[in-house]
């Protein structure tokens, strides 16, 4: 996206990435922890938020698009749309709660299956409110083994205490930067790029909510 007054581009890659997870596992709060420093009490995800976050990694200007899906299936609507041309999908569940792990292999990981359009999409599996450790019910071998199984990078964070919140998405761009066609997918002079896709109201730096 070269400025037309031939100033340095804005990025060098924009990447969409997107979350997914039972409701209640913390998806909206780490991603307001990565984008914002800030943790709060937040309403459910009605269909899809989005927020986007300009970092420098690995020498690169990078722009990320984050889309935060709902939880709950009543406020999931056109799923398989969300999934369109994801470089990266971080898959989260709650360490206090074992449904919310079990849903992952009878959930979440089918539904990657089913709709994502890229074949080298990274995935990330977190493990998220470990500040809870008195009440924690998966294990951290659990997570690990899991993510083994399902080809995916894996962490255990805390939205709340912010702990490993950066890693976990600097781990996952890291490694799509290491993937040379989702590099290429991704690169600011790709047309195909997901900005192409319109996400609801993509505001910079800001989020909004359909
Ligand atoms: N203790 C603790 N609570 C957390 C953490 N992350 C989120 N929560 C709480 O868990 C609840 C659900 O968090 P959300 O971020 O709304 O969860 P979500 O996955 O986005 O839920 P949906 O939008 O319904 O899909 C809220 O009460 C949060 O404050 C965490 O790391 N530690």
């Amino acid at each position: 996206m070269e400025s037309s007054s031939g100033a340095a581009p804005e990025f060098d890659y924009l990447f969409k990435l997107l979350m997914i997870g039972d409701s209640g596992v913390g998806k909206s709060s780490l991603l307001l922890s990565f984008t914002s420093d800030a943790f709060e009490e937040l309403s459910p995800t009605i269909g899809v938020d989005f927020k986007v976050k300009h970092l420098t990694l690995g020498g690169k200007k990078l722009k990320l698009a984050i889309w935060d899906t709902a939880g709950q299936e009543r406020f999931r609507t056109l799923t398989s749309s969300y999934y369109r041309g994801a470089q990266g999908v971080i898959m989260v569940y709650d360490v206090t709660r074992r449904d919310t792990f079990t849903n992952l292999s009878d959930i979440w990981a089918k539904e990657i299956d089913l709709y994502s359009t890229n074949q080298d999409c990274i995935k990330m599996l977190v493990g998220n409110k470990v500040d809870k450790e008195s009440e924690r019910v998966v294990s951290k071998k659990e997570g690990i083994d899991f993510a083994r199984e399902y080809g995916c990078l894996f962490i255990e964070c805390s939205a709340k205490t912010r702990v490993n919140v950066e890693q976990c998405f600097e781990e996952l761009v890291l490694k799509i930067l290491d993937t040379p066609s989702l590099l290429a997918e991704g690169s600011a002079g790709n047309k195909k790029n997901i900005f192409k896709q319109k996400p609801p109201e993509s505001t910079d730096a800001s989020s909004s909510c359909c």
